[in-house]
């Protein structure tokens, strides 16, 4: 079943190494099929090197195998409470990747200081605030989706389409599983980007409303009008 998203998400899975996002069996990749309402992702554990498509592991929104030999990623709950929350998305990664890593470890937020990342995320990338003892004790990794959900009260996820674990690391969505896996690239070097650009000014401000706005909107507006298409 799914064949299509499952070359889809083993692709982007591989991707992952590829891009220098995760060492050894960091991070995963899933894909989500609204018409069926299931969700291909990677097995747990599994190296990249010997991942085949037969390894994926097909769920339902309540984490239930439907299809798949070997357990899911240890981070499936995540993911799982991600669809469910944030409407359109059909994509989702987390990686370990080290500049996002250490500003999530930090517990800051990527702060908009480039176009670069006015291209991508309309303002910062937020980091979540700390999980509380209940929640790392209890379902730790629903719980994680939990506090992803509520760090975009306010804002919204298809425009901020990443975000910092405190103590943990990035998750990334998008529309489909190569764009989360793009949208996690870039996320990994504006935070390089951010912590070098602090390194040389340490008073660097935001970069302008009206830049942002700019950068944003060419690319993802109602008349963008960047690239081809
Ligand atoms: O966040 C973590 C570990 O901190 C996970 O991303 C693992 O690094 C990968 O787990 P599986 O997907 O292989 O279960």
């Amino acid at each position: 079943m799914l064949e299509a998203l499952k070359e889809q998400v083993l692709k982007a899975n591989l991707d992952l190494p590829k891009h220098g996002l995760v060492t050894f069996t960091w991070g995963n990749v899933s894909g989500y099929d609204k018409d069926s309402g299931l969700v291909v992702i990677k097995p747990s554990g599994v190296p990249y090197s010997e991942m085949t498509v037969d390894d994926l592991v097909v769920v339902d929104l309540d984490g239930n195998v439907v299809e798949g030999d070997k357990k899911p990623s240890s981070d499936t709950p995540t993911h799982l409470v991600l669809y469910k929350n944030f409407e359109g998305i059909g994509g989702v990664v987390h990686t370990h990747s080290p500049w996002a890593t250490s500003w999530a470890q930090a517990g800051c937020a990527v702060p908009a200081l480039g176009t670069t990342h006015g291209d991508y995320f309309y303002g910062e990338i937020p980091c979540t605030r700390r999980m509380t003892e209940e929640e790392i004790k209890g379902e730790y990794e629903k719980e994680t989706g939990h506090v992803i959900v509520e760090t975009f009260k306010y804002c919204d996820p298809l425009m901020v389409p990443s975000v910092l674990v405190h103590s943990h690391a990035p998750f990334n969505w998008g529309k489909d599983p190569e764009e989360a896996v793009h949208n996690a690239v870039v996320l990994e070097e504006v935070a390089k980007m951010a912590l070098r650009t602090y390194q040389i000014n340490p008073d660097t401000k935001d970069m302008q409303q009206t830049l942002l706005d700019k950068h944003y909107l060419r690319k993802h507006g109602k008349n963008a009008y960047y690239g081809q298409n």
